[in-house]
């Protein structure tokens, strides 16, 4: 077997730590270009600040570090008005600086004073009135100034654990090499499947379905996924029950005893199946931090668990005690005083880690079933613990250093990923750079040959040698875990789901010849479903009957705008942003969407996609309707020209189903 990026391992993560860093290089450099060439007022008007900021409170998180509150300062705030804070773009999850404020007008706002004069944490609530940031440093001494800011930064946390990850991969012995990863790096054959199903160890043995309405390609995708030894890949086109499918198999593993790690790289890919499988009374835990997780999910947190479980009592104590500590530091301006107190502090926190590393550690070892983002999966908690099964959700839309963390912190044996590697991968910054796009010139020749690969399924089947040698794409950071195992072994690792519930047959017809093999099939449910038919009063037009409306807007009628965010170009070039709108072309879908409105669909059916924020934003049409439009959950079928650059196709599709 020739030696390549995808089969020799140290070669492999090698190459993934190269990709990663110019990956993590591109990000910091794009956020430090804006940071130093905007003002304070610039970069708050673009949403990547919020001004004029007090702390309000500051308590004890989990791992012990302190949770700092951030409201508006009520100077600012006229009389008779609400204390919000004005719109902004920072998000649970963001890395931010919490900075005494700047004069409103200073240029220069260089990343290097940031991380000098201000504390770094993560975002972890964000509410209309105020924003929690839990600090990176236990022992970060709060910016004191009446007057603070918190300015986004460059994200390089999931960066850190991909790198570690990757590191660890480079660094194991060839002695160290489960039979599992000698699979995934196709150095060995998937074990063949069993075919007996008389035979007691056959998974397959007295198989009975929880869901009885499973269609047979999913049940071909479960029945395939219990029975294979090491992968399974379940290629799950839009709406088609990826997830649905997940979780029989999930039900079917645990009546097996197995023992179960649930993972995406998303909170919302994660939640989605925790509030599946809670609707089935599955006990299971739920890692992650609860400001981040889905309220319906949050009994399942191991946060709240921490709090609620018999063992818990000991770590609240503790916690009680520092969350005292913390605001009598805030009382005090006497410098010995408040030294004394974080020595104190210093002490609780070593408590408050030994205790709560035993409750969590009881709680999570107890568990069938962990569920956690892919990024969540390697801290401390799952640190060398056992599990059966590793199954990941959306693993198409992960980079492969990102699925590598559960695998290779945790002990596992079996992998099963669902996903469809024919929709949008990961979002890569580094392919704007020059070296980047001549890699991935490179790889266009590689890449055919796996599409073509994963399309006609007979022609390498079960010959993974000759797949490699004829795939063999050197790696881009774009090229995903699904990709490479199918690109290794061939198509006979992988079960396609073909019957889709969301599309109307005509909407569906595209994309499934284009990217499916004409395999998809609509629900009998869904398959000539119109407006017109929906369960209210809709009219009987020439817009409520067609399922799908083509508007041809080539030509010299629609001209494009390049817009800026009007705050004008930085001294690096760097615009905060740079977007297209085309006015013409709003008018149009603004006469299509008020046709839909007189004829009885109601605005909250209705929803508009646009792959420009100018288009979303600028024109005031556009504003118009964001503002009437904005609970739109539903989607009418609506095209137009930019419909045919072929990623923006995929996204479309995606975004252009609905459900009933
Ligand atoms: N066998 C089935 N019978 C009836 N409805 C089904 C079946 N399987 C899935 N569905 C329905 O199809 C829709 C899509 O299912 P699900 O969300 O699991 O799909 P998915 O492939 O994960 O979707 P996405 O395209 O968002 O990734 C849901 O409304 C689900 O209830």
């Amino acid at each position: 077997m020739p030696k390549s990026e995808l089969t020799d391992i140290p070669a492999f993560a090698a190459t993934q730590l190269s990709l990663l860093d110019a990956e993590l290089q591109a990000e910091l450099s794009e956020t430090n270009a804006l940071l130093s060439s905007h003002t304070p007022t610039a970069l708050s008007r673009a949403g990547l600040a919020i001004l004029n900021l007090n702390v309000s409170s500051i308590r004890t998180g989990l791992g012990g570090k302190p949770v700092v509150e951030l409201a508006l300062d009520p100077a600012v705030v006229a009389k008779g008005e609400k204390s919000d804070i004005p719109e902004h773009g920072i998000r649970t999850g963001d890395i931010v600086a919490i900075q005494d404020q700047p004069a409103g007008s200073a240029k220069k706002t260089e990343k290097r004073e940031l991380a000098n004069e201000g504390v770094e944490g993560v975002v972890l609530r964000v509410r209309r009135e105020n924003i929690e940031v839990v600090l990176d440093k236990e022992d970060a001494d709060t910016p004191s100034g009446s007057k603070l800011w918190i300015v986004k930064l460059a994200n390089d946390v999931t960066y850190k654990r991909m790198n570690q990850t990757m590191t660890k991969l480079q660094k194991l012995e060839d002695q160290e090499y489960t039979p599992f990863m000698r699979v995934l790096f196709g150095q060995a054959s998937p074990t063949p499947i069993p075919t007996d199903v008389n035979d007691p160890s056959n998974p397959l043995h007295n198989l009975e379905w929880h869901d009885p309405s499973l269609n047979d390609s999913q049940k071909e995708a479960i029945k395939f996924a219990l029975t294979s030894r090491e992968i399974a890949l379940i290629h799950g086109p839009p709406g088609t029950g990826k997830t649905h499918t997940l979780i029989e198999l999930i039900l079917q593993l645990l009546k097996q005893k197995l023992r179960l790690l649930v993972c995406g790289p998303s909170n919302i890919s994660v939640d989605n199946i925790v509030e599946r499988l809670a609707s089935q009374k599955v006990p299971m835990i739920r890692l992650g931090h609860p400001a981040r997780l889905l309220p319906s999910v949050l009994n399942h947190s191991l946060d709240v668990l921490t709090r609620t479980s018999d063992a818990a009592a000991l770590v609240q104590d503790v916690r009680k005690e520092m969350d005292d500590k913390q605001s009598s530091i805030r009382k005090t301006r006497n410098a010995k005083e408040r030294r004394q107190i974080y020595t104190e502090l210093k002490e609780l926190r070593k408590e408050f880690r030994v205790r709560e590393r035993g409750c969590v550690e009881n709680l999570v070892k107890g568990s069938k079933v962990v569920l956690a983002t892919l990024h969540g999966a390697g801290g401390f908690h799952l640190k060398g613990q056992e599990f059966d099964v590793v199954i990941v959700d959306e693993a198409s839309q992960a980079l492969e250093a990102q699925c590598w963390v559960p695998l290779l912190w945790v002990k596992a044996s079996k992998l099963v990923l669902a996903g469809d590697h024919l929709q949008l991968p990961p979002t890569i910054k580094s392919l704007n750079t020059k070296d980047a796009k001549a890699a991935k010139k490179d790889n266009k020749k590689g890449d055919k040959t796996t599409d073509r690969k994963s399309k006609g399924e007979e022609d390498v089947e079960g010959n993974a040698e000759s797949a490699v040698k004829s795939a063999a794409p050197s790696i881009t950071l774009e090229t995903t875990l699904f990709d490479r195992l199918l690109a290794l072994h061939g198509p006979s690792i992988k079960r396609m789901l073909t019957t889709q519930y969301r599309m109307h047959e005509k909407i569906m017809r595209f994309p499934s010849a284009e990217l499916y093999d004409s395999k998809l099939v609509a629900a009998d449910f869904v398959k000539a479903r119109l407006l017109k038919d929906l369960p209210y009063a809709v009219q009987d037009t020439e817009d409520t009957r067609e399922p799908l409306v083509f508007w041809d807007t080539q030509g010299g009628d629609f001209p494009e705008k390049i817009e800026d965010d009007g705050i004008g170009k930085g001294s690096k070039g760097m615009s905060l942003g740079d977007s297209k709108s085309n006015d013409a072309e709003a008018a149009l879908v603004k006469m299509h969407v008020r046709n839909l409105i007189d004829a009885g669909v109601k605005a909250d059916d209705i929803a508009v996609v646009t792959p420009y924020n100018a288009q979303v934003s600028d024109p005031p049409c556009m504003i118009a309707w964001r503002l009437r439009f904005r609970s739109s959950a539903r989607l009418t079928a609506l095209y137009n020209s930019w419909l045919s650059y072929p990623r923006c196709l995929k996204r479309r599709f995606r975004a252009l189903s609905w459900d009933p």
